[in-house]
């Protein structure tokens, strides 16, 4: 367990210094009881020998003053570290994430990820320190125990040496055995939230039934099982617990009668035997109390998993010697074939995009041209062939470089609850307020902002919903404009906007097109962008069907003609019916 926790944090100095300190106090605690021997032997005799028992009477003090003060700062010092054991273990798996193929995140996967980024790491935490400290203690005074006892007779030592590994077997076992019953009961529960939340909806259908007070045989039947469930997983958890307290005590009660039998033997003293009890007593106290742990070591198991599951996912594999640089911009895929685990998307896909140009991407829908842009942006990684930017595979560029000179202008897109400014900064943290302004104006942003109530300091709501689907796209090319992007990747809008918004959004792209620095790739669907294209991809189930000039293409009557009439004749028909 200490090596699984050491594991998950990646600077694990502040968990090492956490336990040494509680080691410190376990093993400080051992050695203060031990002073009971001299001071005892010292002191029990018909004429007790003060002197003989002052230094150790001094060094006790002494020791006691240096324990009750780290016991007193252990409190505070462990509750700031379990805090900031819980912030490292955040940024470690956020930082991890970021590196995972975006196929990881599916809906099953978030949920969990937010479960295990606020909740799972606060609660490891947390425990860590609050129950790793006293499992520390639990062994390691025991541990000093026998230690000192060594000192005064062997045979007693041993006694209580072999308990201590016969009794973590023990605990071992009713460890495992309350994890298995906690999975159980979890099981149960499960199954008893889910019917209460199917009950909740089906509220009106059983009244209408007249079953509304006495509820489905579903919940109960979950009820029912729950109950069972819990009665069986405590029945199964009394012996284990028992035959743990059992062995502490067969350990504690061999100690004493042989204590007993060496004392009527005359093999040690009265002192001896009245400090060995002590000492006995204090062994039996923090081994027994380690099964109120068991449950807490049992969760920390089961944390540390949840939180190794996620740090444990590979990474997108990344060259130790990236290219740092990339002097152009053109994209080429180069006989590229992808599969989204087991679904073939795109077969040898070959087609180039020259530095500067715009290509727009066309095809029906699930022909893979979302697909195509997910793997320039390498949130994917080619299953075969290459997709290289600036003449270098995007396998071997540098992570941050490649997203620095990427920008992508998503179809839905998503913006934080904050103001509209700092929604925009996130493209350039550091952008000056005219840097700002020139960005909102290429992109037409500015329009907006000016009838927002609170101009740039207005928040956008939960995901952007105070703004048009049209407006957080004029967002999103705004963000592209001040990140200086000299890559963008456009989703256009499918659906028909108001003209306002296309119009805007239309200028806007093409402001973007306009930079000969710029590649752009838009997958098109309005017919003016397409026109506006130097050049057209056309995909078809994955492959690439046709590609030319726009103008080639209407004329040769294939995919991109089609599309091209549709588009056309669904435009016009928006427009007749605005
Ligand atoms: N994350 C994913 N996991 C599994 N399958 C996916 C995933 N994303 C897309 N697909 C599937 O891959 C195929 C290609 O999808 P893609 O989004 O690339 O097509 P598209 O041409 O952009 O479609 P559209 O125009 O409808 O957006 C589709 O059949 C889609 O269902």
């Amino acid at each position: 367990m200490i090596v699984q926790l050491y594991r998950l944090w990646p600077d694990p100095k502040l968990l090492v210094r956490m336990w040494l300190l509680s080691a410190i106090l376990a093993v400080l605690q051992g050695l203060l009881l031990g002073l009971l021997i001299p001071i005892l032997r010292a002191l029990l005799q018909p004429s007790p020998d003060f002197e003989a028992a002052a230094p150790w009477l001094i060094a006790g003090a002494a020791g006691l003053v240096v324990y009750v003060v780290l016991t007193v700062l252990a409190t505070p010092i462990g509750f700031a570290a379990s805090m900031k054991l819980a912030v490292q273990l955040r940024h470690h798996l956020m930082s991890h994430v970021t590196t995972l193929p975006l196929g990881w995140f599916t809906a099953a996967r978030k949920g969990e990820f937010v479960r295990t980024v606020t909740n799972v790491t606060g609660v490891l935490s947390q425990l860590t320190v609050t129950v790793g400290a006293p499992a520390i203690t639990g062994v390691l005074v025991p541990a000093t125990i026998v230690g000192v006892t060594f000192m005064v007779d062997w045979r007693l030592a041993l006694v209580l040496l072999v308990t201590i590994p016969v009794s973590l077997f023990a605990l071992r076992r009713s460890r495992r055995t309350v994890d298995e019953v906690s999975a159980d009961m979890e099981i149960a529960a499960n199954e008893v939230a889910g019917r209460a939340i199917e009950f909740g909806q089906a509220q009106p259908v059983l009244r209408a039934a007249g079953h509304g007070t006495t509820g489905s045989v579903r919940m109960r039947d979950a009820l029912a099982d729950h109950r069972l469930r819990y009665r069986r997983g405590l029945k199964r958890m009394l012996f284990p617990d028992l035959s743990y307290s059992g062995v502490v005590m067969i350990g504690f009660i061999a100690a004493v009668v042989l204590g007993v039998q060496l004392l009527l033997a005359g093999t040690i003293s009265m002192a001896d035997t009245i400090a060995l009890l002590v000492l006995a007593v204090r062994f039996l106290e923090p081994l027994g109390g380690m099964i109120d742990h068991a449950s807490g070591l049992g969760a920390m198991d089961y944390l540390a998993r949840r939180v190794e599951a996620v740090l444990h996912t590979p990474s997108l594999p990344h060259n130790p010697r990236p290219v740092r640089r990339l002097e152009r911009t053109d994209i080429a895929f180069n006989d590229v074939t992808f599969s989204y685990s087991d679904k073939p998307v795109l077969t040898n896909v070959t087609f180039e995009c020259p530095h500067g140009s715009t290509t727009a991407l066309v095809g029906p829908s699930g022909s893979g041209k979302t697909t195509v842009t997910r793997l320039i942006a390498r949130f994917f990684d080619a299953d075969a062939g290459s997709v290289s930017v600036g003449g270098t595979d995007v396998r071997d560029i540098d992570h941050n470089v490649l997203m620095n000179d990427i920008a992508i202008v998503f179809q839905e897109v998503y913006l934080f609850d904050a103001t509209i400014e700092e929604n925009l900064r996130l493209a350039r943290p550091d952008a000056t307020e005219d840097e700002l302004a020139e960005a909102a104006r290429a992109a037409r942003l500015d329009e907006v902002v000016a009838r927002l109530p609170h101009g740039w300091k207005t928040r956008v709501g939960e995901a952007g919903a105070q703004l048009s689907g049209g407006e957080r796209q004029r967002v999103s090319i705004a963000r592209a404009f001040l990140k200086k992007a000299r890559i963008v990747l456009i989703d256009e809008a499918a659906s028909a906007l108001d003209p306002e918004n296309e119009r805007a959004i239309g200028e806007a792209i093409a402001g973007l097109a306009r930079d000969p620095e710029r590649t752009v790739i838009v997958i098109a669907h309005r017919p003016s962008t397409l026109a506006a294209a130097d050049r057209v991809v056309a995909l078809d189930r994955g492959e690439v069907a046709e590609v030319g000039s726009p103008e080639a293409l209407r004329k040769s009557g294939g995919i991109y003609a089609r599309l091209y009439n549709q588009y056309e004749r669904a435009r016009s028909w928006h427009i007749k019916r605005a």
